[in-house]
């Protein structure tokens, strides 16, 4: 109406020229203008033409009364439109309106204004109000102009309603074309939406359903539904027949749950008759109305055995160790946390926590290989396994370590000490490889919740503490001992005490007689530290030894160890007493790659020169084996010196006789463990004989340690054992108590 080709509402065309000849004709015939009145018109159109200009002015007057066409007005005056060319475009479409034949460009732009009056929302009522003003205009053209003749007004004014309303049915038209045309892109859009939604769900691999739950009427049930549950679908809750009995519970107290406003998601197994079970996982979603009722719920289901599996192989490898297939230390950790936690509830339980590092692995690796050494931890484990029970927890730390928990006990002491015990019980039988008989031992610490630590961590450390100095003193098994743990505050400070030690002359040495048991004389002494420390007092090296160890301070203090003895054995020659002199050596000192050199370089010269043949050196059995091919060097250089070895606490470890035989050993020294009992004990005396024969038979001298009493002594000397030492004959002494015996006893 307002518009025109070039009003801000000109749009491209939207009819064509044959169907608008065709609207014409029906206009004309529909309204039955018939020919009078078209003559009519053809004679009185110019007078009304000549109102066009006043209408014109008329029009955009009564436009701008209304705020709504006012706006359209002043946006198109914004938009850079000009008013004066509407008005042309305006009276031209006055014009035009009276023509008999509307023609085919006019209705296409009658469509076109009615089309995009449409599109900018110009309401119909609003046009109705235009079209009664072009009605109300001509009216008063036809009362007021002379040139009209009044017998001709009647006729004349029905044929212009008849015009004015062909007007407004096409503008109708294009307003009613342009809302269906509207309408069937909408419905082509929700229709496409609607086909893609379709083939999604149909695709999807999850089961989908919706459930009316006012009214228990199904919404949606997807494609799925009905290739996975088959004929289980009955609502609410698809394929419930085939859900494993014991879940269904669970199941059904989810959609309860749901039912009352919660987004829930719970998994079962689903099992298709003659099928294997499968884990699904369900998602009930409710929908809650403005009143906040739950009218609908959507359900989703999908197959999650193969994420299931594959998250319960993350977890096996990420606890388990995959050499042996035991537990890891993660999985220990988090069963040593919860049985801390069980044991803290009940009040009254302990766990046991033990640690067991394997003696002689290193050797079976080097000399018979890895593929060895991996198979021997494998009958470790099973072995191991077989002697604890299902509750317990035995895992592989890695290496040669292993661990066992022993979660809720009564009497941690007591069936830790039963483990344990069974445990070195077992290594007694030999493990196989091939054709390969081999022995294996074991040192084993353990700690106690809660004597010994509230936490996992702790425990584990404790347990090390012990297993250490188990492994350190040769002594089978250690309940974690705080006295001796170096990380307490006064190990620490024993520690940095040691340091100063050497530097401020506290170390000192004793000296032990060893006699030969057949004379009674004393052919040498054992030289033993002491450290007399300014506020502990005397300490034994039991007592700092570990830490020297560990710090790596037993270099220095080995090194001084092996000049002050030898300096006083020199001594004691020049005074007369022709003694030997035997050193103990630790672990990381027998490591010592110049430890021989050393030796020879103190043995050739100055204060500390003397003939090797006066020096023993005593390395554990265990300190020999743990290493045998660097052991077998060291001792053929030694030996090449002129410097004797012993084999010191012999009986405690796990020798191989087919090494000891080949090394250049000079005396063994039976453990004081089975001396100091054997006038008592048959067994241990049957174990002395037995290493007293042994070392004769491979040519050694044997010295039996710990002789605490005269029946011992006798004892020894009818076994034919070749030298003594103990607490009988005497302590370890100092240089002035050791010179007032020999001097005692040469006299
Ligand atoms: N690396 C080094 N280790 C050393 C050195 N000095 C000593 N040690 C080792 O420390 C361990 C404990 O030694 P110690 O406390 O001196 O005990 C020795 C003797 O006192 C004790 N002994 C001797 N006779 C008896 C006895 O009749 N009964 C009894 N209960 N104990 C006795 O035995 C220890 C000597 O043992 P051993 O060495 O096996 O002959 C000990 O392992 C020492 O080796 C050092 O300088 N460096």
């Amino acid at each position: 109406m307002i518009g025109t080709d070039q009003s801000p509402f000109s749009h491209a065309g939207i009819n064509t020229a044959g169907k608008q000849l065709k609207m014409n004709e029906a206009f004309n015939s529909f309204l039955q203008i018939v020919d009078a009145e078209l003559k009519l018109l053809a004679q009185y159109r110019p007078v009304l033409e000549e109102s066009a200009d006043s209408f014109v002015e008329t029009f955009y007057k009564y436009l701008r009364e209304f705020p709504a066409t006012a706006e359209v007005l002043s946006d198109y005056q914004a938009g850079g439109g000009l008013l004066f060319k509407l008005a042309t475009k305006q009276s031209k479409h006055f014009k035009d309106l009276l023509s008999g034949d509307i023609g085919a460009e006019s209705a296409d732009r009658l469509l076109h204004i009615g089309h995009v009056h449409y599109r900018y929302k110009i309401e119909p009522v609003w046009m109705m109000g235009a079209y009664q003003l072009y009605l109300e205009h001509l009216r008063q053209v036809l009362a007021s102009n002379p040139k009209i003749e009044s017998d001709d007004h009647s006729l004349l004014e029905s044929v212009l309603i008849k015009l004015l309303f062909r007007d407004m049915g096409l503008m109708m038209e294009g307003y009613w074309g342009a809302a269906m045309a509207l309408v069937q892109e909408e419905k082509k859009k929700v229709e496409d939406l609607q086909s893609q939604v379709t083939n999604l769900l149909a695709n999807t691999p999850q089961v989908l359903w919706s459930v009316d739950v006012k009214n228990n009427l199904p919404l949606y049930v997807s494609p799925t539904t009905i290739k996975i549950c088959k004929l289980d679908i009955e609502l609410p809750i698809p394929c419930m027949g085939w859900t494993h009995p014991e879940d269904r519970e669970t199941v059904l107290m989810a959609w309860e749950e749901a039912l009352s406003g919660t987004r829930v998601e719970v998994e079962s197994r689903v099992q298709e008759p003659g099928g294997d079970p499968r884990w699904f996982r369900r998602v009930f979603s409710p929908f809650v109305d403005a009143d906040g009722n739950v009218t609908r719920i959507d359900g989703l289901m999908d197959d999650t055995t193969e994420s299931k599996k594959t998250i319960e192989r993350l977890h096996i490898l990420a606890t388990t160790d995959s050499l042996t297939g035991l537990p890891n230390r993660s999985l220990l950790n988090d069963r040593l946390n919860r049985s801390i936690a069980t044991a803290q509830r009940d009040g009254n339980m302990q766990v046991a926590l033990i640690l067991l590092d394997l003696d002689h692995f290193k050797e079976i690796n080097d000399t018979l290989g890895h593929p060895a050494g991996d198979e021997i931890l494998r009958q470790v484990g099973k072995r191991l396994t077989s002697l604890l029970r299902e509750s317990d927890t035995l895992a592989r730390l890695g290496g040669d370590e292993f661990a066992v928990l022993l979660p809720e006990v009564r009497n941690g002491q007591e069936s830790a000490q039963k483990v344990v015990q069974t445990i070195l019980d077992s290594f007694i039988e030999p493990f196989w490889y091939q054709n390969n008989e081999l022995y294996l031992g074991a040192g084993i610490g353990i700690s106690l919740f809660p004597d010994n630590g509230e936490d996992a961590s702790a425990l584990m450390s404790r347990a090390d503490v012990a297993m250490y100095s188990a492994k350190h003193k040769d002594i089978g098994y250690l309940f974690y001992d705080p006295k001796t743990d170096p990380h307490t505050q006064e190990r620490l400070q024993l520690n940095s005490d040691l340091r100063h030690a050497l530097e401020r002359d506290e170390l000192v040495l004793y000296y032990q007689p060893q006699i030969n048991i057949r004379t009674g004389k004393i052919i040498g002494v054992e030289a033993l530290i002491r450290w007399q420390h300014p506020e502990l007092g005397l300490l034994l090296p039991d007592q700092f030894i570990p830490f020297a160890e560990r710090s790596g301070l037993i270099h220095p203090l080995t090194d001084w160890v092996i000049v002050t003895a030898l300096r006083q054995c020199k001594k004691w020659q020049f005074a007369g007493h022709d003694l030997r002199i035997a050193i103990n050596v630790s672990a990381r000192s027998f490591q010592d790659r110049k430890l021989v050199a050393r030796l020879e370089e103190l043995l050739s010269a100055g204060e500390t020169c003397l003939p090797a043949g006066h020096i023993e050196i005593e390395i554990t059995e265990n300190i020999l084996m743990s290493d045998i091919e660097h052991g077998a060097i060291v001792l053929q250089q030694l030996r090449e010196l002129g410097i004797s070895v012993a084999i010191d606490d012999f009986g405690t470890g796990y020798s191989s006789l087919a090494y000891l035989k080949k090394l250049p050993i000079h005396s063994m020294k039976v453990d004081k463990s089975f001396v100091m009992n054997m006038a008592e004990d048959e067994s241990d005396t049957a174990i002395v004989l037995s290493t007293i024969d042994l070392a004769h038979n491979l040519g050694f001298s044997i010295v039996a340690e710990g002789v605490e009493n005269k029946g011992t002594l006798d004892i020894l000397n009818k076994l034919g054992c070749d030298y003594a030492q103990g607490f009988h004959i005497s302590h370890p002494l100092s240089v002035d108590m050791l010179e007032k015996l020999l001097d005692q006893s040469e006299s």
